[in-house]
């Protein structure tokens, strides 16, 4: 079996690409790409710049898929994440990460991830990102769920009533004005959100319903809409489909939702529950302090079906990610220990917030709270805070050092993300 790093170039789609995302494919039981939708996934691959890495099994028998079929799979690419820090973080992410279930368990994901987080490393990204199909593999590797989100369904029955009539109008717009608008505005929206992850350009043909991940075809009953505010200009756009099916019976599911203010995202849920024939509306990422729901005249409109994590990071910089996050509001200082397997994280470090801003040292005074590289990347955001981690045996220190903790790196509030990849 050989590794080989690569990068594809741009024009018709290679064949060794066509079979690297078959194999992808096969890892997560999808669909085979039509010849459009292999052209838009490969030129988003040309377009971001992905790095492609696959494992080949050179002594596969003849009657096996060809030993030119990558058995596992592996991309990554450069984006920013906002880290709450005055500029977005660079941020390796990672994805199709696969493994034929011929050739699982023996190491070759490990091999992947320990060769690609090394050359992150190596070239100064200090922090990678992912989003997990399982809550149970990338622990290991230092990977930390770091944001969250709530899947919800809304009765949008007569009960659905607002405390107050948000601003602004809604207006239907076509997909492919929503192609266009959708990459700019979100990029407004990702400047100004903690936690939020940058995206790709396939990411506004999935939202206006041009193209499907997990089929591969575009969707023909997908609708969109913007918000305009009281100068005309769009703060909020929305993507939703209704299906209308005996077990789904009148459920409006939204594709996307993005919203630079809490006016803008009430308005646009707004009216998505004032659409007729529809009995309730499910979104799988609204935030975990959903504005929505205390806007509500009843609250028990709005009810969570499914909490769940959304990107896992990995810091393989503690001293410039500890130190570019702002601190608002805390003046303190805290000796962290960090317990890093992989070595890229490991160490102790000195932080000290003095008017809102960090810096941090590593040091070889003894640290005052010890946690793993795993636990620091949930609680760098606050997404998780430090008293629940040293509750559950995921932290360790003086109940004086957690509290210094708890009140640093909650400071930015709950970090929130709803791009996927
Ligand atoms: C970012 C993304 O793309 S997320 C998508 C992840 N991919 C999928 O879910 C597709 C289906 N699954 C697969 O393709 C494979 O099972 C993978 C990629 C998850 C794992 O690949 P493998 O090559 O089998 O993993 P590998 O043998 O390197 O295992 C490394 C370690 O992780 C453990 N491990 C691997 N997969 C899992 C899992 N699903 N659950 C729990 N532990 C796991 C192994 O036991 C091993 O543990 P150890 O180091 O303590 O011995």
């Amino acid at each position: 079996m050989s590794a080989y790093p690569g990068a594809p170039g741009p024009g018709d789609v290679p064949d060794d690409f066509r079979r690297w995302r078959q194999a992808v494919q096969i890892g997560f039981h999808q669909n085979r790409s039509n010849a459009r939708s292999l052209q838009l996934y490969y030129e988003e691959a040309c377009a971001d710049g992905w790095t492609l890495r696959g494992f080949h099994d050179s002594e596969q028998p003849a009657s096996a898929l060809g030993a030119d079929y990558p058995v596992a799979t592996y991309a990554s690419l450069e984006k920013d994440m906002n880290i709450g820090a005055p500029e977005l973080m660079p941020a390796h992410l990672i994805t199709e990460v696969t493994v034929r279930p011929t050739h699982r368990r023996r190491g070759i994901l490990r091999r992947m991830m320990t060769d690609d987080l090394t050359d992150a490393k190596e070239r100064g990204i200090p922090l990678a990102a992912l989003t997990a199909t399982e809550a149970t593999i990338y622990g290991r590797f230092g990977f930390g769920p770091t944001t969250f989100i709530n899947r919800i369904q809304v009765k949008t029955d007569i009960r659905f009533r607002l405390r107050e009539q948000p601003s602004g109008t809604i207006h239907m717009t076509s997909r492919d004005q929503l192609v266009r608008l959708a990459p700019k505005f979100f990029q407004r929206v990702h400047e100004r959100n903690v936690g939020s992850v940058g995206r790709s350009r396939n990411d506004a043909y999935m939202s206006a319903g041009h193209w499907s991940y997990s089929d591969q075809t575009s969707d023909e009953t997908v609708r969109n809409i913007v918000h305009m505010d009281e100068n005309g200009q769009v703060d909020g756009y929305a993507s939703y489909m209704v299906t209308d099916d005996i077990t789904r019976a009148r459920t409006l599911t939204i594709r996307d939702l993005c919203a630079a203010n809490s006016n803008a995202h009430i308005a646009l849920f707004a009216y998505l529950a004032s659409i007729d024939l529809v009995e309730k509306v499910e979104w799988d990422r609204a935030p975990v302090n959903d504005p929505l729901e205390w806007a509500l005249v009843d609250r028990r409109c709005y009810r969570v079906t499914e909490r769940t994590d959304l990107i896992w990071c990995r810091i393989l910089d503690p001293v410039r990610i500890l130190s570019a996050r702002a601190y608002p509001g805390v003046d303190s200082e805290l000796i962290l220990g960090v317990e890093d397997p992989m070595g890229f994280a490991d160490g102790v470090f000195h932080l000290r917030a003095v008017d809102g801003t960090g810096t941090v040292e590593r040091t070889d005074s003894p640290a005052e709270i010890t946690m793993g590289a795993d636990a620091l990347a949930s609680l760098f955001l606050g997404g998780v805070d430090a008293r629940t981690l040293e509750a559950s045996g995921r932290l360790s220190g003086s109940p004086e050092a957690i509290s210094r903790a708890q009140q640093l790196f909650t400071s930015l509030g709950q970090p929130y993300s709803n791009t996927y990849f």
